[in-house]
């Protein structure tokens, strides 16, 4: 089969598996980026962007179905691969030219003027990418799979192994990365975040997978395709069924199985295949459950992440940063699942082949938003800019004594007057001006009032807030954690202010009256919190990454070999595409709840998803516990004898030469099979 060995295992893995890690690295770094692409480029509101998202990610592990059947039937593993990359590539490409917001920002305002075709291109690169990814997806895994004899089932567990090491290598490094290119600004005409080249960088790699998985085709083995075998499997389970129906008085005796009753026009092998399938189908039905959990890494908690505190001393954490987490513990747990716990596991006399997992999600959550005013109501600052403290008397509330250089926040109804105001009280009216909520990526929002009789310049080295007029504020500027300088300017005078920020805070100055410039005004600045900064530490979702990703070793590693080790021989692709499909329901049911649902509450969202999965567990453990590990090869050498016995039987009795035609095409798949087994040995 493979002639080019090393250390025992053929060298074609090589060209797979690091093919895999470019494919992989295109596919996380893409998906890392994504909902905030929608969010902040596409400017779509959480529930659109998260609905998109799972979408996406559904279509994404729908499409390995039609990946397995053009595989399976037509064009074999190989080409289907190739062919499949080419499309996933252009995909990407598409994707990255979407995000360049100046092919459409003629006013050069920086933000694109037709939305429109920024949706539409993405949404086809996206389409396109779902089709390349989730097509080739059952072929790669399957395809390595087939590059060992029936010898090598040592290797070929180690193999699965590596390769899901690889998909994490590939997927860590993405996830660092493109959200660094994110956050780094780029544009013609005006500087805007730069998703085109955090597009871009996987656009290239899937480019690198394509051309590395070309160059080892010298050396893989390539299955021949056996026919459209899912077409013949729905047959044979739909005559099964007609069968049965036609059949369900009491007179006919009952069968073993269901699917015997479709003995009467398909072979006994492919009939033995199918109930092999459809066991482990079975065991699939709970899976989706945990891929509900599972994917919200990128869209939920993501999303989550923008609202959180993500300094960690001398690192500060970007929100899609924080999806590393996974891999980085899939990289430590793999090995020290496979090396320490399942032998030891194995020596205690338990057979717990990881056909269990458990997580559970911790929701935290935070409040910092103010209490806003609602539609009737407006909400008014008092600033004291004298330096004494005045008496101020609110319609419908007691005197009130504020002290100099403080600000007063007060929410009335809109049609109370306000009369007899001191002078040096300014009342400040911004109901329709306040952010109302948290600014983007975790940024600040600052803005400057001028109390004084002059305009006053207020820049910073991040941003220019402009001449602020007497008694006049600025608009708001986004300012990124960590220490500001304010330069106050008037006329040929300055001087400066210093202040810190954290993470996600919207922040109000106001410069006094009395502010001296040539000298320090760090005095003459009363700085108003109008939104607190994220008080909850990004750190406290690494609890929740680390059950989720424990649960992903213990059952979604094992699982990819699992699906390879019970599939008949020519439906292993067939099988993983079923795996995946679980993927695809669990992101479905995600969108179902996100979408239709609509929770108030995040918390009690994540606690219905946390109850789900806690009695799917169960249900799982339970199913897990029954089922029978079978050799598939075992049984189809078995059927092959039998059928061959029979045969010769048939031979020598007369009139027999027509069903033993319709026999000998039955089998035509069972000989690939041999012929396939015999080059392997
Ligand atoms: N652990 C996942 C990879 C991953 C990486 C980063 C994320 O934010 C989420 C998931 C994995 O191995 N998945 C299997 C696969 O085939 O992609």
């Amino acid at each position: 089969l493979n002639e080019k060995l090393v250390c025992g295992y053929p060298l074609s893995i090589f060209f797979i598996v690091v093919n895999e890690f470019c494919e992989r690295f295109s596919y996380y770094g893409m998906r890392a980026v994504l909902v905030l692409y929608f969010k902040y480029f596409l400017r779509w509101d959480d529930d659109l962007a998260t609905s998109i998202y799972h979408t996406f990610v559904a279509l994404c592990y729908l499409t390995p179905i039609l990946g397995a059947i053009v595989a399976d039937s037509w064009l074999g593993k190989f080409k289907t691969i190739i062919y499949l990359s080419i499309v996933y590539a252009v995909g990407q490409v598409a994707m990255a030219v979407s995000a360049i917001h100046d092919i459409t920002d003629s006013d050069r305002d920086g933000t694109p003027d037709s939305m429109t075709f920024h949706i539409v291109l993405s949404m086809v690169g996206l389409f396109l990418i779902a089709l390349g990814t989730g097509g080739i997806k059952p072929c790669v895994a399957a395809f390595g799979g087939d590059q060992f004899g029936e010898h090598q089932d040592r290797q070929r567990r180690t193999f699965f192994s590596v390769f899901y090491l690889c998909i994490n290598g590939g997927s860590l490094l993405s996830t660092i990365i493109t959200p660094v290119l994110r956050a780094q600004e780029c544009g013609i005409y005006s500087k805007q975040k730069c998703y085109s080249l955090a597009f871009g960088v996987p656009a290239a790699l899937m480019v690198v997978a394509l051309v590395v998985f070309i160059i080892g085709s010298g050396m893989y083995y390539k299955a021949e395709p056996q026919g459209n075998i899912m077409l013949d499997v729905c047959k044979c389970i739909g005559f099964a069924i007609k069968n049965r129906y036609r059949h369900r008085s009491k007179q006919y005796p009952k069968r073993q199985h269901w699917m015997d009753w479709a003995e009467e026009k398909y072979d006994k092998l492919l009939i033995a295949q199918i109930k092999m399938v459809l066991k482990v189908l079975f065991l699939y039905i709970p899976l989706p459950m945990f891929w509900t959990l599972f994917d919200q890494k990128g869209s939920r908690w993501t999303l989550q992440a923008t609202t959180m505190d993500g300094n960690f001393g001398a690192l500060v954490i970007q929100p899609d940063q924080m999806q590393t987490v996974n891999p980085i513990l899939i990289l430590t747990l793999v090995p020290i699942m496979d090396s320490l716990i399942y032998p030891l596991i194995k020596k205690c006399g338990l057979n717990f082949t990881s056909n269990f997992y458990f997580s559970f999600i911790l929701s935290n959550f935070q409040k910092t938003l103010p209490t806003f005013p609602s539609t009737s109501q407006s909400q008014l600052k008092l600033l004291n800019m004298g330096s004494n403290s005045v008496t101020v008397k609110l319609p419908g509330n007691d005197a009130l004594i504020l002290p100099a250089a403080q600000v007063y926040p007060f929410i009335n109804n809109c049609n109370t007057k306000f009369t007899n105001l001191l002078p040096e009280v300014i009342l400040f009216k911004s109901a329709t001006n306040d952010l109302t909520s948290k600014p983007q990526e975790g940024n600040n929002a600052i803005r400057f009032v001028n109390g004084m009789k002059t305009a006053v310049n207020v820049s910073t080295a991040a941003a220019d807030f402009g001449l602020i007029e007497p008694f006049y504020y600025s608009n708001y500027s986004q300012i990124k954690n960590g220490k500001a300088t304010f330069t106050l300017r008037s006329g040929s005078q300055s001087c400066e202010y210093s202040t810190n920020f954290g993470f996600g805070s919207s922040y109000t100055f106001f410069i006094h009256s009395t502010l001296v410039f040539g000298s320090n005004c760090q005095d003459s600045v009363t700085a108003v919190e109008d939104i607190k900064p994220n008080s909850v530490h990004m750190a406290l979702q690494i609890p929740q990454y680390f059950f989720i990703t424990a649960g992903e070793v213990m059952f979604s590693v094992t699982g990819l070999e699992f699906s390879y080790s019970q599939a008949p021989s020519n439906m292993k692709a067939v099988l993983q595409a079923g795996w995946l499909f679980t993927v695809a329901i669990g992101n479905f049911i995600v969108l179902i709840v996100a979408e239709l649902a609509k929770i108030p509450k995040q918390w009690a969202e994540y606690v219905l998803f946390a109850s789900l999965l806690v009695a799917v567990c169960v249900i799982f453990s339970i199913m897990a516990y029954f089922y029978t590990y079978i050799d598939p090869t075992e049984i189809e050498a078995q059927f092959k004898k039998k059928i061959n016995e029979d045969d010769e039987d048939d031979k020598s009795k007369p009139g027999k030469a027509e069903v033993e035609m319709v026999k000998r095409d039955s089998i035509k798949c069972h000989d690939e099979y041999d012929k396939a087994t015999q080059t392997k040995m």
